[in-house]
């Protein structure tokens, strides 16, 4: 049987792209409203009672409205935006983050997709503190880099048009300067730490893909780890699974750099585990699509679990 698939916020970025994602798949019947139309609350409220799935690809309150309208009716939703991603109703939609979590996901009403940034610094933080090499009261930096895309329509056209009055002209800037950044909270719950990490986030004049360097002192984790123990931990985490690939220290040490842009177009992540050892530091780096495993291929990922694809 067909399962209905209602896309709220279809015509932004996300949500093209999920559309993208699940363009002639034979076992989804997608539901649409044309762009025109895309604000209309009632055939919104109609097409939310109606769909098996929804996908919610809005700001957080929209997000938390568009909950509300299809109260009572059983709808499952994915949730894109970072309303619902500490509730703790809500299953957190990163299927590799420990064993079960697929299997919640799938038999979830109400999942929360992560946010990109968040999806990796979680992807290297929670398997290191359920290792036991990361003490949750760690004092964890999280630096980054994203493509312009992560900042949504506005954001894209800020960067793409430079004739706008808002247009953005640097070629890479750093923002969050408060450090209050929104995925703190989801980074510091489902990545199993105590101690509000410092995160500073930045944005490159390229439209999709992601870096997110955590470096620390080995001499801080239990046992003073080799770079090697480290790599293991990570790489028996991801163990049998195909989407996170945890790269050989080797092979990452062999590179001279490393691209932003890597991963982008996939919907998967790299973690590479750097320096030398001896030194008593190590970087930890996730590699992905901020529009990939950092948001529409998730939830495409979610959504095949939901349904049993
Ligand atoms: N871009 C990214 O890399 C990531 C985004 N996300 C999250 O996904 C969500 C969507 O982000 P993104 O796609 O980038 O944003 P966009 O701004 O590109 O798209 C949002 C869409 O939602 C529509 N919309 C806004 N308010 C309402 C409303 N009240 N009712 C109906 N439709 C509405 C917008 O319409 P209009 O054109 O009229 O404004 C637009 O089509 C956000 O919560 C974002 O934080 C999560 C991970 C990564
Ligand atoms: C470059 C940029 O602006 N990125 C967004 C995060 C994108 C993302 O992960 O989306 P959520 O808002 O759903 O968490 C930001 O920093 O707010």
């Amino acid at each position: 049987m067909s399962a209905s698939i209602f896309i709220d916020g279809e015509h932004g970025t996300t949500g093209l792209q999920i559309r993208e994602r699940l363009a002639g798949r034979s076992d989804i019947t997608l539901m649409s409203i044309p762009m025109e139309e895309r604000r209309n609350e009632a055939l919104r409220e109609q097409m939310l009672k109606d769909a098996d799935v929804a996908i919610l690809c809005l700001p957080d309150d929209a997000a938390r409205q568009a909950v509300a309208l299809a109260a009572g009716s059983g709808t499952r939703f994915i949730d894109a935006s970072t309303a619902h991603r500490t509730h703790p109703d809500w299953v957190f939609g990163f299927a590799e983050l420990a064993p079960g979590q697929a299997g919640r996901i799938a038999g979830a009403q109400f999942v929360s997709n992560p946010g990109c940034y968040s999806t990796g610094a979680i992807a290297i933080l929670a398997p290191l503190v359920k290792a036991g090499l990361l003490p949750a009261d760690y004092p964890v930096t999280i630096n980054a880099v994203s493509g312009y895309s992560g900042g949504g329509k506005q954001m894209i056209a800020q960067m793409e048009d430079q004739t706008r009055d808002d247009a953005i002209t640097a070629n890479h800037f750093a923002y969050a300067l408060t450090l209050a950044h929104k995925h703190v909270p989801e980074i510091m719950t489902h990545g199993g730490i105590e101690r509000r990490p410092i995160f500073t986030p930045s944005v490159g004049r390229f439209d999709q893909g992601m870096l997110v360097n955590i470096p620390l002192f080995t001499d801080l984790l239990r046992g003073t780890p080799a770079i090697a123990a480290i790599h293991e931990a990570l790489a028996a985490h991801y163990e049998g699974q195909d989407i996170v690939e945890v790269v050989a220290p080797a092979d990452g040490t062999a590179k001279a750099r490393i691209d932003a842009e890597e991963m982008r177009g996939t919907d998967r992540l790299k973690i590479y585990v750097l320096g030398t050892e001896g030194m008593g530091q190590v970087n930890v780096i996730a590699s992905l699509d901020n529009l990939g495993k950092g948001a529409s291929g998730a939830a495409v990922q979610n959504l095949n679990l939901m349904i049993g694809a």
